[in-house]
Parts: structure tokens; C-alpha cells; sequence
């Protein structure tokens, strides 16, 4: 499959969040999010085989491994690595951009992180009630914000799916553009059972940074 990058950092989302991680990145996403901070991932990587990506992820030494990209749910490799990885006793995430149903064949003991882009992305055509219909409370549903309009949109979607309670849910600020103390704001003006989440891994290190 192909992969942008392969590196061992701090889980900066998440439930997981604060924890050492080995992340594997593919390469390709059908998306086009306005704030995407991940565009050098749309194109170009290296071809890898599913047991050279398992035999690193071991090397690494974590047992946490996360699956991001690029879109991982649009490669047909997938269900086989997280196989191999569960198989090996890891706990393995998944990033997705909510665009796409769960894959047939993935093993559900894979966590999945699920994103519900509003329309400050831009993406929000995408955003379809069934690519979120058989998540659970192993899963996670997270919104990322640019603005109070995001904040109340994505508060009516989870609302009109019947999510609340069903899927824990995080609201994260688009970094540098929405302001993480208006969104703890709202969420504890709104009641709701939201977890407020900021990248960690853009406070411990670099943002601009690959790789970490
Ligand atoms: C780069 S995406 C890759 C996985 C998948 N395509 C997705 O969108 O979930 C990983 C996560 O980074 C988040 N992200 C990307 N750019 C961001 C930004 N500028 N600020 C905050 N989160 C961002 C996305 O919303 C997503 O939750
Ligand atoms: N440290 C770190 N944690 C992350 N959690 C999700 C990431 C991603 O890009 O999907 C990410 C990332 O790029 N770096
Ligand atoms: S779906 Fe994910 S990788 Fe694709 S453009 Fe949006 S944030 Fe970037
Ligand atoms: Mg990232």
C-alpha cells in the first residue's frame, strides 16, 4: 500500500491522547478539507507491504498504533493490516474523515475516530447519516471547528442522527484559527457531553513539523 510516512510520537488525539504511539500514514484522500494540515499526504509515498508496515510497527515498541493519512478507508489493504497488528495484541485507531462507511472485513476491535466535517471544511456534502450509523462507545465522533456556525451545526447533525450518548463525541478548534477558550465556552454553556480537545502533539512540538 501506499504510505506517506511511519513515525513513533505522542498521540496528540484522541481518548488516547498523551500516549506513545506509532502512526502509519497513507497516501491519497478523495477530501479536500479548507484547513487540512496534512496536504503534503494527498499525493506521491512509497509502496510498502502490510508485513514490512507490521514489522515496524512492532520494532517501535508501543502497543498503540494508529492508522491515519490521507484517507485510510479507501485502501483495499486495510482490513489485512489492522489484522496483523490486532493479532499481535496492539491497540489499533483508525483516523477517518466521515466520508466513508466502515469497511467490509475490518475487524471491529479496531477503534475508529470518526470525523463529522462541518461546512467550514467545506466538506460537509460528504458528511452522510450512514458512514456514522454503526459506530459505538469504542468509537469516537469528533467535529473539528472553525466557528460558532460549526459549533451549532455539528450540535443539530449529532442531534437529527441520535448520536448523543451513543458515541462519545469531541469538538477540537481548527488549530490556530478557532480559539479553544470560545469553544470551552460553548460547550459548557450548552450542557451537552462534549470533550474539548486541542492537538497535543502541536504544543509539544513544532506545528509546522512532519512526523511527530
Ligand atoms: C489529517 S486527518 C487524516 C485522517 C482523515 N482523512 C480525517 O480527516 O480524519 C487527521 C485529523 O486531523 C484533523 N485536522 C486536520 N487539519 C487540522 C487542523 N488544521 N486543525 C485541527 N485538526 C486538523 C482532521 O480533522 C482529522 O481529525
Ligand atoms: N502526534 C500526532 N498525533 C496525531 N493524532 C492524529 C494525527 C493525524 O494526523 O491523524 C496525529 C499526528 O499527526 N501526530
Ligand atoms: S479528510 Fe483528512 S486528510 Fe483528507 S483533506 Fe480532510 S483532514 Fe485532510
Ligand atoms: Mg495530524
Amino acid at each position: 500500500m501506499k504510505i506517506t510516512e511511519t513515525f513513533r510520537s505522542i498521540q496528540g488525539e484522541s481518548r488516547y491522547s498523551g500516549w506513545p504511539c506509532f502512526f502509519i500514514r497513507t497516501t491519497g484522500c478523495p477530501l479536500r478539507c479548507r484547513w487540512c494540515d496534512t496536504t503534503y499526504s494527498f499525493y506521491g509515498g512509497e509502496e510498502r507491504t502490510v508485513d514490512s508496515l507490521v514489522g515496524e510497527a512492532v520494532s517501535s515498541g508501543t502497543s498503540l498504533v494508529e492508522i491515519t493519512g490521507g484517507e485510510p478507508f479507501v485502501q483495499p489493504e486495510l482490513p489485512e493490516l489492522c489484522q496483523k497488528l490486532l493479532d499481535l495484541g496492539k491497540t489499533v485507531l483508525i483516523e477517518t474523515s466521515g466520508g466513508f462507511p466502515v469497511p467490509s472485513g475490518l475487524n471491529r476491535e479496531c477503534r475508529l475516530i470518526v470525523d463529522l466535517k462541518p461546512p467550514g471544511s467545506g466538506m460537509e456534502a460528504w458528511m452522510k447519516a450512514e458512514n456514522f450509523a454503526e459506530l459505538g462507545t469504542e468509537d469516537e465522533i469528533k467535529a473539528v471547528l472553525t466557528g460558532r456556525e460549526d459549533f451549532d451545526w455539528s450540535v443539530q447533525k449529532l442531534e437529527e442522527w441520535g448520536i448523543w450518548g451513543r458515541v462519545p463525541v469531541t469538538f477540537s478548534p481548527v488549530f490556530g484559527e478557532c480559539d479553544p477558550r470560545e469553544l470551552a465556552r460553548w460547550v459548557l454553556d450548552s450542557g451537552l457531553p462534549v470533550r474539548v480537545q486541542i492537538q497535543l502533539h502541536k504544543i509539544l512540538f513544532d506545528p509546522q513539523l512532519r512526523g511527530v
